[in-house]
């Protein structure tokens, strides 16, 4: 039940799989959970690299002890991330092994003071510095903005491992498998493209700045705080991250709308059709039922998008103003636009829509569709024009 996975024979998974937390940062589903993982490296000196939410200390705690020797306590705890995720356990980990010194950057430790308070013993680490382990070596690499101010990377040589934090890491626990070949890895791309959507996407360029800093350091097994870790493919998760921050995009389209009566759906809907029938991926979410979660997953990766929106109170339905924030948020670049909107009197949805368009740069694909009241038969046949004017322009 407490078994702590051993990764080399001197290096152990000790973190923990949660399938309580319904929303991850109270934000976002967790219909499959999601591990905290830390790592137990056992030389002349014991190491902790990151820790898990105060919650599961009980189950951490038990999986450290199982892999420590006899006798032995730990010595460092590497934090390469401050988030509570990693360090909520913090408090109760420096009282059961007081021996535990604390490594991190400045900022790190800055970080953790103004979340558990100043004390315990500390190590101030910078850019590149070593820890001496006895067989093992630790390199720091700092990745600022991955996901936080203080986030770093752990390299281990003598194993390869990297330690990498949030980057490389998704949805989903690792009871259901902890390594890559172990893993569903088609269920598993998908949860791990929506947590980078979800969590890291606003920080692309640093991750492409991380990938360049710590992709030729010769990793053999990527280990992150979450989801898998990868012994036999590593590349590939290192391949995810890269396209996905360099938002690469394929030929495909998301339709995404609010709808009360029937009115902007029915519309959405035209459009979709016309997309499909011009042979682009297509997929649809009403927000009403969609989570922001899955919806910005297959926005991340498709070329065109379509917002239908009724006009609501002058301005957009609320699930749809929610939608165009988090767009705006993550910083989401360079996509095709196709704006559906629906009015009573004076109107105000498509207008609201090209203005996100026009703020964010992207590409607006003519018609505008905006309809009053429900959609005639004319209405509806611009609604397939615009359809087949996003396939033809996500085919240029
Ligand atoms: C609560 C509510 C607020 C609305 N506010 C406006 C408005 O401010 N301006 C407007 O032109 N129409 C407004 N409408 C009308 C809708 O935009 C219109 O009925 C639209 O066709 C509804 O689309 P749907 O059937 O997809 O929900 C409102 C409708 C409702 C129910």
């Amino acid at each position: 039940m407490h078994s702590a996975i051993p990764l080399t024979e001197k290096v152990f998974w000790v973190g923990v799989n949660d399938h309580e937390t319904d929303l991850f940062e109270a934000l976002w589903p967790l219909p499959y959970g999601i591990s905290y993982n830390a790592y137990l490296i056992v030389d002349d000196r014991t190491v902790l690299v990151d820790a898990v939410k105060g919650h599961f200390l009980d189950e951490h705690v038990n999986r450290i002890r199982e892999a420590l020797p006899a006798g032995r306590s730990i010595d460092y705890l590497v934090v390469n991330h401050v988030e509570p995720d990693h360090t909520g356990a913090l408090r109760i980990l420096r009282e059961l092994f007081p021996s535990i010194r604390v490594v991190g950057n400045k900022k790190t430790l800055e970080l953790l003071a103004g979340f558990y308070g100043a004390g315990g013993d500390t190590h101030v680490v910078q850019d590149g510095d070593v820890l001496d382990l006895g067989t093992h070596r630790l390199t720091f690499h700092l990745t600022p903005m991955v996901h936080w101010p203080e986030t770093m990377m752990t390299f281990e040589a003598s194993t390869g491992i990297l330690f990498s934090g949030d980057a490389f890491g998704g949805y989903g626990t690792v009871d259901r498998g902890l390594f890559d070949d172990e893993m569903d890895l088609a269920f598993f791309e998908s949860e791990t493209l929506r947590y980078y959507a979800n969590i890291i996407g606003r920080y692309s360029q640093m991750v492409q700045k991380a990938i360049a800093k710590v992709g030729t350091l010769g990793i053999k097994i990527l280990a992150p705080t979450h989801g898998a870790v990868w012994r036999t493919q590593p590349r590939v998760a290192v391949d995810w991250y890269d396209r996905w921050s360099r938002q690469e995009t394929k030929s495909a389209a998301v339709v995404a709308y609010g709808s009360m009566y029937g009115n902007t759906q029915k519309m959405a809907e035209r459009v979709a059709r016309a997309l499909v029938d011009a042979g682009i991926r297509t997929l649809v979410h009403n927000l009403s039922h969609s989570h922001a979660s899955y919806v910005l997953r297959d926005i991340w990766t498709s070329r065109a998008l379509v917002l239908a929106s009724p006009t609501y109170n002058t301005g957009l339905f609320p699930t749809m103003d929610d939608l165009v924030r988090l767009l705006e948020n993550k910083l989401i670049k360079d996509r095709l636009l196709g704006v559906v909107g629906s009015y009573g009197w004076t109107g105000g949805a498509a207008k609201a829509l090209t203005a996100f368009a026009e703020r964010s740069k992207w590409r607006i694909v003519e018609p505008v569709v905006e309809v009053r009241c429900a959609a005639g038969d004319q209405d509806l046949e611009r609604c397939a024009q615009l359809g087949r004017n996003l396939a033809a322009a996500v085919r240029a």
